[in-house]
């Protein structure tokens, strides 16, 4: 076993999986994985919206999520655009499960973008920024009687029914306040989406919405009592998807039961939502489409099965969450313990230990996720070595990046950025070990600020009550 020599690894750091190859300059920032006013200063920090991530974690510590509040504003800009030159008005709904705050909210609203809520806390975030409730759509499986009746409140503007329970309890509410308001279907198509099994959602042996069998009952029973206005269905097949054919094969299936649905019952529906799910790039393996591509590749779709089936095209919607925030963000580590591990065949792989893990960034643990990541503070031109970044969690999962090369003389204090990571991590951060969730800086024009306040020790022993 060699040593961590003299501040410089040595030894054979070759392996990795067969995409990973080592870089010909690790300082390299490639495009595609960060956002837009991200770059290296002429010092070699990584700087975004002109301020060095040397001043950001100076000021705000380590661990931190930065967003790039440009790059966030210009996504929401660029499906909007894409998708309402193609759809019309209002058919791009922001997915804030994705990531939300109220910072996020108001860029969302200021954009005119819609935005898709799931449960009653990301509601109250939407309404807490004045957001109109006409312009959101509330998802769930299990919906509380408490939630949808806030939603009924706010006047939302589509709730998004899930199973045959819900349409029951929305009947006796929408009774209740004497409101009849607009819903959608959500169906599940059968679609097995190239995704992992946990973010795939379309296809019969999971939790969310109604078979075409089922949802075609439904739709029956909705329109009959009239109570509901049944504005369209909605199917959702997965998340982190490249690949089109899969929403074919759903447009397909659901525009079929549209198209029964105008057949039985004399009733076109107007709508029709076809989800998220659009994949972003968090390694080089990884080749989205641009916001246009999609808008294009989805309208040709469904016009080719409306032209199919004799009907007019419905009015689509989209929810992409990931694609538009998670390229926006990094999260800030600072390097602590520094190991090399000898491996069965003689190479060694180099175990960066950060201050934050598997509490900010559950995905990698949970999917088995990729993450990229850089040597932020400074360049090097040591060689590179075959690096895991790993928390500082008491599990031997709790892996933020499972492979990068960094330059060999990586030190404790060094500071290292993770790009990719805007969706789905501090959403799902959890306080695993008692570990704080970090904050969130938005940074823009060379101005930083805290748009959600990273938690402290204390707070979390103000929950406990003893
Ligand atoms: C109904 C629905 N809409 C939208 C999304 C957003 O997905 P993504 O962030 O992958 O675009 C999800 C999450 O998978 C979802 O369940
Ligand atoms: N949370 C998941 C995706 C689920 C999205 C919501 N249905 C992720 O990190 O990829």
């Amino acid at each position: 076993m060699r040593s961590h020599e003299a501040g410089a690894l040595h030894g054979d750091f070759g392996h990795g999986p067969s995409w990973l190859r080592p870089p010909t300059d690790v300082n390299d920032l490639l495009p595609q994985l960060w956002a837009s006013t991200v770059e290296r200063d002429a010092g070699g920090v990584v700087n975004v919206g002109g301020i060095s991530v040397v001043d950001l974690a100076a000021e705000f510590g380590t661990p931190i999520y930065v967003v790039d509040e440009t790059d966030f504003r210009e996504r929401l800009a660029a499906f909007k655009s894409a998708f309402f030159d193609r759809f019309g008005q209002g058919s791009v709904y922001y997915a804030g499960k994705a990531f939300l705050c109220k910072a996020v909210a108001r860029w969302v609203d200021e954009s005119g973008v819609n935005l898709d809520v799931c449960t009653g806390g990301e509601l109250a975030v939407a309404l807490a920024v004045g957001m109109p409730g006409e312009r959101l759509a509330f998802h769930g499986n299990n919906k509380s009687e408490v939630e949808l009746a806030a939603a009924l409140d706010a006047g939302v503007g589509r709730i998004v029914l899930d199973s045959f329970d819900e349409i029951g309890r929305l009947t006796v509410l929408a009774r209740q306040h004497g409101v009849r308001p607009k819903v959608l279907i959500r169906t599940k198509v059968g679609v097995e989406a190239h995704t992992h099994e946990y973010i795939a959602t379309a296809h019969e042996d999971q939790k969310f919405g109604l078979s075409l069998a089922e949802a075609s009952m439904a739709a029956d029973q909705i329109i009959a009592e009239g109570v509901l206005d049944l504005a369209g269905l909605h199917s959702h097949i997965g998340s982190q998807i490249f690949d089109t054919t899969a929403f074919e094969v759903a447009a397909k299936r659901v525009l079929g039961l549209h198209h029964r649905i105008a057949a039985t019952n004399s009733v076109t529906l107007p709508e029709l939502g076809l989800g998220g799910g659009f994949g972003m790039a968090y390694t080089t393996q990884d080749d989205p489409q641009s916001p246009e591509r999609l808008a294009d590749g989805l309208a040709k779709i469904v016009e080719h099965e409306c032209a199919a089936y004799g009907i007019d095209v419905p009015h689509i919607s989209v929810e992409p969450g990931r694609a538009i925030c998670g390229p926006t963000t990094f999260t800030l580590y600072t390097a602590g313990t520094i190991k090399p591990v000898e491996l069965d065949a003689g190479q060694l792989r180099c175990y960066v230990s950060v201050d934050g893990g598997m509490s900010d960034n559950m995905r990698t643990a949970l999917y088995n996720a990729s993450y990229s990541a850089t040597l932020a503070s400074r360049v090097s031109d040591a060689a590179p070595v075959l690096a895991r970044i790993v928390g500082k969690h008491c599990e031997s999962g709790d892996i933020v990046v499972r492979d990068e090369f960094l330059p060999g003389d990586v030190a404790p204090g060094d500071l290292l950025a993770v790009p990719g990571t805007g969706a789905y991590c501090r959403s799902m951060a959890s306080n695993y070990n008692h570990v704080p969730r970090p904050a969130v800086i938005a940074v823009a024009d060379g101005a930083a600020r805290v748009i959600v306040r990273g938690e402290t020790v204390d707070d979390l022993l103000r929950l406990d009550v003893g």
